[in-house]
C-alpha cells in the first residue's frame, strides 16, 4: 500500500471511528470470559479462573473500538449485573447450552435482569455456547426453553456457537459492530 493509500486510510479511521460498550452476563461457566477471549484473539482454554467481580477488556475490531465488561456469573456476582448493563448499547447473555439442567436458572436470572426499567429497550443477543459437545440444545430448543419469544419490547437475537471450536465468532462480531452505530 502507497504512503497516499495509508494516509487515506488513517484519514477514514479518524473520522468513522465508532465506539460501543458492551456487557457480558450469563451464569457461571457459560463461556463469558472465553469468548472474550476468543473476539479478541481467537484464543481458547480449558483451563479457566471464575471471574471474581468483573473485568473490563477493550477490542478493536476494524473502526470499532468495543469496551466489554466481563461479569463473573456466580450467584453472588449477579446483583452487579444491572448495574452494568445500564447505557450499554447491547447486552450480550451467554448460555451453555449443553448443561441442561441449568438452563431454567438461566432464564428466570435473563427475565429477571430485563425487568430492570433501566435496562429498557437494550438490544439483547442471547449467545447458546458450547455446541461443539453433542449434548448441546438445539436452537430452536434453547429459544423455547428461555422464553425469547415472548419478549417484544426489545431486539432480540440468538446465535448457536463455539468458543472451543471457533463457530459463529464472526458472526457475533458482525452483530456487535453492526450495533455500535446506537452507541452512546
Ligand atoms: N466444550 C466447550 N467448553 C467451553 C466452551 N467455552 C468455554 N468452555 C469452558 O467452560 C469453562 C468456563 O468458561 P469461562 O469462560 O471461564 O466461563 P464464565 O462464563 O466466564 O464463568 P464465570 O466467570 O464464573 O461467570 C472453561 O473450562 C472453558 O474452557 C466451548 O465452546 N466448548
Ligand atoms: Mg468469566
Amino acid at each position: 500500500m502507497g504512503l497516499w493509500d495509508s494516509f487515506l486510510n488513517w484519514l477514514r479511521s479518524l473520522f468513522f471511528k465508532q465506539e460501543m460498550e458492551l456487557s457480558l452476563v450469563g451464569l457461571q461457566n457459560a463461556g463469558k470470559t472465553s469468548l472474550v477471549n476468543s473476539i479478541a484473539t481467537g484464543g481458547y482454554s480449558e483451563d479457566m479462573i471464575p471471574t471474581v467481580g468483573f473485568n473490563m477488556r477493550k477490542v478493536t475490531k476494524g473502526n470499532v473500538t468495543i469496551k466489554l465488561w466481563d461479569l463473573g456469573g456466580q450467584r453472588r456476582f449477579r446483583t452487579m449485573w444491572e448495574r452494568y448493563c445500564r447505557g450499554v448499547s447491547a447486552i450480550v447473555y451467554v448460555v451453555d447450552a449443553a448443561d441442561r439442567d441449568s438452563v431454567p436458572i438461566s432464564r428466570s436470572e435473563l427475565h429477571e435482569l430485563l425487568t430492570k426499567p433501566s435496562l429498557g429497550g437494550i438490544p439483547l443477543l442471547v449467545l447458546g455456547n458450547k455446541i461443539d459437545k453433542s449434548e448441546a440444545l438445539s436452537k430452536q430448543a434453547l429459544v423455547d426453553q428461555l422464553g425469547l419469544e415472548s419478549m417484544k419490547e426489545r431486539e432480540v437475537c440468538c446465535y448457536m456457537i463455539s468458543c472451543k471450536d471457533s463457530v459463529n465468532i464472526d458472526v457475533v462480531i458482525d452483530w456487535l459492530i453492526k450495533h455500535s452505530r446506537t452507541a452512546k
